[in-house]
């Protein structure tokens, strides 16, 4: 049986997406407290592949987790995938009304990102609430049903609500209704799954200190193929100050004649390449089936 590391506890949106992207088959899913602890269980093979979110639709970048997939040389990316992050506000069970109960809470506590997603709904119905902010949402949810303090409330999963016996104060209550997570799964095997329809590279680009222009060099040597770029971000080497590479994302497979003689071209100019990955992709219409 495969195992599959996820950012724990149980219930947060990285398990829910897990279980929708390895739908087929026998797996394991592990929690893990901290995505650190996600890449180190996949990198000394206690688990076969891990579970990261890398970008989100209202928070761009995840720059901590690009950063751990740079810092892991020996895990490629083996797919991506997109899920909808829904979250919810989780309160401890009580019989008062629903709106007696979202006017008497203090505080919320949630991951980061999450609490970002839900800033209109938090700043226009919760005035009056700080927040809390916990390594992720599931963990917010176990501290709320910890806690049993209905002056505090998580933001969270249906699922976590269920599995830990909270009630959902609120649903959906995110900002925007497209409010998705790319997630890509790491891990040293290539995984069977069908023939995806789209393909992706994942590379990081270090430009020479010594050459004018060279940024404008490499987009071009993609440009002139015509080989699409999806995303490029840049990261600090944290050598020196000032000193970046360039995370890149290629809409296209190293499998394919174009994409190595452009990666040859950019060498040549004397950037460092290194491939982080070449994988297939899903888009969240196009569910995997492996
Ligand atoms: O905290 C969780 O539930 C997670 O799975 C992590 C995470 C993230 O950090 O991006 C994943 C997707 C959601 O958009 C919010 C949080």
């Amino acid at each position: 049986m495969k195992r599959i590391a996820f950012l724990g506890p149980e219930g947060t949106v990285s398990q829910e997406s897990a279980r929708y992207f390895f739908a087929e088959g026998t797996y394991e899913f592990v929690p893990y407290a901290l995505m650190s602890d996600v890449f180190a269980a996949t990198a000394d093979g206690t688990a076969d592949y891990g579970v990261v979110p890398i970008e989100n639709t209202i928070e761009g970048s995840v720059k901590h987790h690009i950063d751990l997939l740079v810092d892991s040389e020996s895990l490629p990316i083996q797919g991506e995938w997109v899920y909808p992050s829904i979250q919810n506000l989780i309160g401890v069970k009580s019989d008062a009304s629903v709106a007696e109960r979202i006017a008497g809470l203090r505080k919320v506590v949630s991951k980061d990102v999450a609490i970002a997603q839900c800033h209109d709904f938090l700043r226009s119905r919760l005035p009056q609430a700080e927040f809390d902010y916990v390594s992720s949402t599931a963990e917010g949810v176990r501290i709320v049903k910890e806690a049993g303090d209905a002056s505090i409330a998580a933001i969270g999963t249906r699922m976590s609500a269920e599995l830990y016996g909270l009630d959902l104060l609120a649903e959906n209550i995110t900002d925007h209704d497209n409010n998705y997570t790319r997630f890509i799964v790491i891990g040293r095997e290539r995984l069977s799954m069908r023939p995806p329809e789209q393909h992706k590279t994942t590379i990081l680009v270090t430009l020479p200190e010594d050459y004018p222009g060279a940024l404008h060099q490499v987009l071009s040597a993609f440009a002139w193929r015509r080989i699409n770029l999806s995303k490029i971000e840049s990261r600090p080497t944290k050598k020196k100050l000032g000193n970046y590479y360039f995370y890149i994302d290629i809409e296209m497979s190293l499998d394919s004649v174009l994409l190595p003689s452009a990666l040859q071209e950019i060498e040549a100019i004397g950037c460092q390449v290194r491939t982080l990955g070449s994988y297939p992709y899903f888009s969240y219409s196009n569910r995997p089936n492996n």
